[in-house]
């Protein structure tokens, strides 16, 4: 059997502390709800003597959320532990988790007193609290910069007042893993009744420590981990929840320790604590960052589309992320598209990959990310492409201003021939229609000029329909590009594409009656 590591979710109370705005009481009973759905074992919901608001929210959450311990925080001050036993009366199973600080530090310029005053007081209130509950936890604020001797003194009589778990805060995220590590051993040696109480570590995150603090106690013989979702806390956050839930289950082969959270809803109570927090998640956060499960780049995503395991190790849906994304971008390959395209329906005779792949290339290189919605369009006009055409666009150069007039320079091969032309125009589509004129040859009548939006948003590709009149016959052109200009000019070359096709076909009869 392996050991079962607790998870006590301080969210609602660390992390609060993190906020510009506490939390208002019915915030944090949809919290604790969420919070309750990941199955934690401990859910450290406020400190009630700090406010009437808090002493609610504690009150209510200990009646309304059944399931894990509901805990309340209390100094080792009488009034504070008064505060949390009241609060906590109705719930199921109620924990006061009361705590002193023990560095040299904090006793000397914060707290003015010795150690041995700060262990009378902490007895006098572990004992007060067992007045409430059977389930009393003590914490040595900053154990972390806490000799061990001293970490040994206080602990073995909080455990003989009653306290049943014992929590060695890396308050100010100091301390390194085997530091850690070593101040737990340390105590598991040398206090004598040590296995009377749970070990409980709780790691700020000062050096980006918390998380890997958190485990390498848990590897000396730590039972219990203090975290909260996204990582939240007091001024660089707390150990991540998320983080050490899912490296106890992927790395259950090596750590032997597991938890009883249901990871699948890690992702929902993610989401909720941003938003009710106002704390949104940095993309590249693991396991809830918008990048977690996402793929950019074309040797990823080729290798994920073979086997996920190639680049996941562990799969979205276990964190209760619907999917993995595969992010279409100039990094991208030919193996996404074409993935991406027979999820849309389309197969490889639909299209022509080179010269899709080339569109593709031009189009992320702009644009940044190619949605689904311009590969469609893609294929629409890789479909009409002026491949083998008599005019090809090479180029379009266009400049306009409120205050002067738009000019225009267009490079166009004719017939393999490259030729360039530059114009002016009230505008810098009337100005690069005048220079495809030039360099046709033809007048033509733009008779209807349609502009749309393919996409979304300001990336939205612009699409361009154009009828057109030409010696009396109407013909139809249409273009699509980042940019509406270039869109217009690829509609026009269409048109007058059209119009050389019908020529010769004209000439060729004209021929044939003559011959
Ligand atoms: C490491 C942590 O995260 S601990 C939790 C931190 N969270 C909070 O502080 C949020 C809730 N706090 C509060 O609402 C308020 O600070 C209160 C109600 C607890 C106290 O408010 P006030 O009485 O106005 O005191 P204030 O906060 O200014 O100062 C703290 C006092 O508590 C004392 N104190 C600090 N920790 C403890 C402790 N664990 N046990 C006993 N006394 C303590 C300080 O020495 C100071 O006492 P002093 O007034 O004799 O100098
Ligand atoms: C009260 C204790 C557990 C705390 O929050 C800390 O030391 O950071």
């Amino acid at each position: 059997m392996q050991d079962k590591v607790w998870i006590f979710d301080t969210t609602l109370r660390d992390g609060e502390q993190a906020l510009k705005a506490s939390l208002t009481e019915d915030d944090k009973l949809q919290l604790a709800h969420a919070i309750s759905r990941l199955n934690v074992d401990v859910m450290e919901v406020g400190f009630p003597v700090s406010s009437p608001a808090d002493f609610r929210a504690v009150q209510r959450i200990a009646s309304e959320v059944k399931g894990p311990i509901i805990c309340g925080l209390a100094r080792a001050v009488a009034k504070d532990i008064e505060a949390c036993g009241e609060a906590l009366k109705t719930a199921q199973q109620g924990r006061i988790h009361t705590f002193i600080a023990t560095s040299p530090l904090h006793l000397e310029h914060k707290l003015r007193m010795s150690l041995d005053d700060a262990t009378a007081m902490a007895v006098k209130a572990i004992k007060q609290a067992r007045n409430y509950t059977d389930d009393v936890e003590f914490s040595c604020e900053d154990a972390g910069r806490t000799p061990h001797d001293h970490l040994c003194r206080i602990v073995e009589q909080a455990i003989a007042a009653g306290a049943n778990t014992i929590n060695l805060p890396d308050t100010v995220g100091y301390v390194t893993p085997d530091e850690y590590a070593a101040m737990i051993h340390h105590l598991m040696n040398n206090v004598p009744n040590i296995d009377k109480a749970r070990l409980s570590v709780h790691c700020h995150n000062d050096l980006g420590l918390a998380v890997a603090n958190s485990i390498a106690a848990v590897q000396a013989g730590a039972r219990q981990i203090e975290c909260t979702v996204n990582g939240i806390g007091e001024r660089a956050g707390n150990c991540s929840l998320e983080e050490v839930a899912m490296i106890m289950k992927m790395r259950q082969d090596h750590l032997k320790v597991h938890t009883d959270i249901r990871s699948e809803e890690i992702y929902r109570a993610s989401r909720q604590v941003a938003k009710i927090c106002n704390m949104p998640v940095q993309p590249n956060k693991a396991i809830v960052g918008e990048n977690a499960f996402a793929h950019s780049s074309g040797i990823h995503q080729d290798g994920v589309l073979k086997a996920q395991n190639t680049y996941e190790i562990m799969s979205p849906e276990s964190v209760g992320v619907p999917s993995n994304q595969l992010n279409m971008t100039s990094r991208s390959g030919r193996h996404v598209i074409e993935h991406r395209l027979s999820e849309l329906g389309y197969h490889g005779d639909d299209y022509d990959m080179d010269s899709l792949y080339t569109s593709f290339l031009e189009l992320a290189d702009q644009k940044g990310t190619v949605y689904d919605y311009d590969l469609e369009a893609m294929i629409y006009f890789n479909q009409i492409r002026d491949k083998d055409e008599h005019y090809q666009l090479q180029y379009v150069n266009a400049t306009s201003n409120s205050q002067s007039v738009a000019t225009a320079t267009i490079g166009l091969s004719v017939a393999g021939e490259q030729k360039q032309e530059a114009a002016t125009g009230n505008g810098p589509v009337e100005a690069s229609f005048a220079a495809l004129a030039r360099l046709t040859g033809m007048d033509v009548d733009v008779i209807e000029y349609n502009l749309d939006a393919t996409g979304q948003g300001a990336s939205s590709l612009g699409q361009v329909d154009i009828i057109a009149k030409y010696q009396g016959r109407t013909y139809h052109g249409a273009g699509l590009a980042a940019d509406i200009v270039e869109a217009s000019v690829h509609a026009m070359v269409r048109v007058y594409n059209i119009i050389y096709r019908a020529q010769q076909v004209s000439n060729l009869k004209q021929q044939r009656k003559a011959g």
